[in-house]
């Protein structure tokens, strides 16, 4: 598991932590993690020529004292001082005494051009609003393609916002980003996470000093540690029972899709509540599924999957699921049924555009704002929200958030979103919390994205479902 804490966490951490150690002991150790990731992305560091773009803050000191470093070595370093009379007094002295140049402004251009690499230390953690004035245009001319050596970022890219992952403006875009202590949210979240490129984390001793992450991203081994593990004595109800409610005559293969991605994901049986129809095509997709024409009649179950595909005028069927009081996943077009508030386990699991139409904003807004909107629908609903897309944020009422890793724009295709909702559900019924079973199965889900594009050039949602068997047994082992 990888954590993300706030500016806020994180200067308190550095500060308990510096309270420790020598004056700039803590930046040195920043800058031997930086150096060694620059060196590393170099082909020689001796003759190689950098550029170093520093602010007036301590993220223009790590990017000097790594340029000086860097010279040291025989590099040839230039630095662009963006706020001179306020750049970093050690870092540059040292930048200087190893033989680092300063840029004149008309040159540049011409430095860019002849960079190998390019480190941003314009703002790190400290930055508030997008870039500004000169530094804005450096950002254009870095994103122009004005260097052809690596542009990394120190922290992280110039001109995100750290804690949210939302860009306000311009910034730098960068092909790698080197940074420290702890993850941020710029890093992990849309649209900011896109403009970090590869991350490098350097440990510089900090995590004794940081609480409980409020954000978190989970690994393989996270992931294999929540599926379910059905013990020895296990029968069909007890990997529990997961009632589906999907599917119209408009739109039966999301039923179909729904079925496939429950019937993957560990539960015992799957209900299919619909029309006879739409039944009709489950069945002889699915036979192992049982079918009824209503949430009432289909029998019982541990937890309800609604929405996907339901099309119009389906609202009492939704109301029935919702009044059995189980542990419930609502999709799609479900959303458009939502209670006022929910009183038990509940899972949403909107895209950009249905979270917007819940919350009355526009599209474009929940894309530039995703942590906020998928908190403030959290909140609102008392559910977990999980809202998909480029990166897919999960945010529990209860305040936790976690970020999927896996994603993969080859699930950008129709269809994905009922897989995940079938399989979310079946983990439901497995046990899982709204959370883990959200987090668990967008994480098997991309991955499961990911298969399947290697298989197949652009895969259909049919072949992400059919990649899901072979994903989770190799997160969890065979079953015994
Ligand atoms: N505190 C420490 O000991 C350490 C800090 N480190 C580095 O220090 C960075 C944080 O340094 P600072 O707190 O000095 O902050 P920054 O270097 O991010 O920003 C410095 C100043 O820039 C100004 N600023 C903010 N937004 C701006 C904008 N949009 N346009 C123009 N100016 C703006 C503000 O006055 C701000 O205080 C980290 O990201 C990391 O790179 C590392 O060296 C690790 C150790
Ligand atoms: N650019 C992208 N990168 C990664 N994943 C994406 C991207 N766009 C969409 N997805 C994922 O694809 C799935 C699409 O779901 P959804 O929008 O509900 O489509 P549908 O209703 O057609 O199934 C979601 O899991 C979403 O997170
Ligand atoms: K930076």
């Amino acid at each position: 598991m990888s954590a993300v804490h706030t500016v806020a966490e994180i200067r308190a951490a550095e500060d308990a932590l510096m309270a420790r150690l020598p004056d700039g002991a803590l930046m040195q150790r920043a800058v031997a993690g930086l150096v060694t990731v620059c060196a590393g992305l170099l082909d020689g560091v001796y003759g190689a020529r950098v550029v170093v773009l520093a602010g007036g803050g301590n993220n223009g000191g790590d990017a000097l004292w790594a340029g000086a470093r860097l010279a040291r070595r025989g590099a040839h370093a230039d630095a662009v001082l963006l706020n001179p009379e306020k750049a970093h007094a050690e870092g540059l002295a040292a930048f200087r005494a190893a033989g680092g140049r300063i840029v004149a402004r008309d040159d540049v251009r011409t430095a860019l051009a002849a960079a190998d690499l390019v480190l941003d230390g314009i703002l790190g953690i400290g930055a508030r609003g997008g870039l500004r004035g000169e530094a804005a245009e450096l950002a254009r001319l870095l994103r122009g393609g004005r260097t052809a050596g690596a542009v990394v970022a120190v922290d992280l890219p110039s001109g995100v916002d750290p804690d949210t992952g939302e860009t306000p403006g311009p910034h730098v875009v960068a092909d790698h980003t080197v940074t420290f202590g702890t993850g941020k949210a710029a890093l992990v979240v849309d649209p900011a996470a896109a403009a970090a490129g590869v991350l490098h984390p350097v440990d510089i001793g900090l995590t004794p000093y940081l609480p409980e992450p409020g954000l978190t991203v989970l690994d393989d081994a996270d992931v294999a540690a929540l599926l379910p593990d059905p013990g020895r004595e296990s029968d069909k109800y007890s990997r529990g029972v997961v009632g589906v409610l999907a599917g119209s005559g408009e739109f039966p293969g999301a039923a179909v899709l729904a079925v496939g991605g429950a019937l993957h994901g560990g539960a015992g049986l799957v209900r299919y509540a619909g029309p006879g129809a739409v039944a009709t095509e489950v069945r002889a997709r699915w036979p192992e599924a049982i079918a009824g024409p209503s949430p009432d009649t289909v029998g019982r179950v541990q937890a309800w999957t609604i929405g996907s595909g339901l099309g119009s005028g389906r609202e009492a069927d939704v109301a029935a699921a919702l009044a059995a009081g189980l542990p419930v996943l609502v999709d799609a077009d479900g959303l458009r049924w939502l209670p006022d508030r929910f009183t038990g386990p509940a899972l949403l699991t909107p895209h950009a555009g249905e979270l917007a139409r819940l919350l009355g904003v526009e599209r474009d807004e929940v894309e530039a704002g995703r942590l906020h909107h998928a908190r403030a629908a959290a909140a609102r609903w008392n559910a977990v929200v999980l809202l998909k897309g480029s990166t897919t944020v999960l945010a529990s009422p209860d305040g936790r958030v976690r970020v999927n890793p896996t994603g993969t724009s080859a699930l950008a295709a129709a269809g994905t979103g009922d897989v995940l909702a079938g399989l979310a559900g079946s983990l439901l019924a497995g046990g899982l919390s709204p959370l883990d079973a959200g987090s668990v199965a967008a994480y098997a889900h991309g991955l499961a994205g990911r298969r399947a594009a290697a298989a197949s050039g652009y895969p259909s949602a049919g072949d992400v479902l059919s990649a899901l068997p072979a994903v989770l047994r190799s997160l969890r082992g065979p079953l015994q």
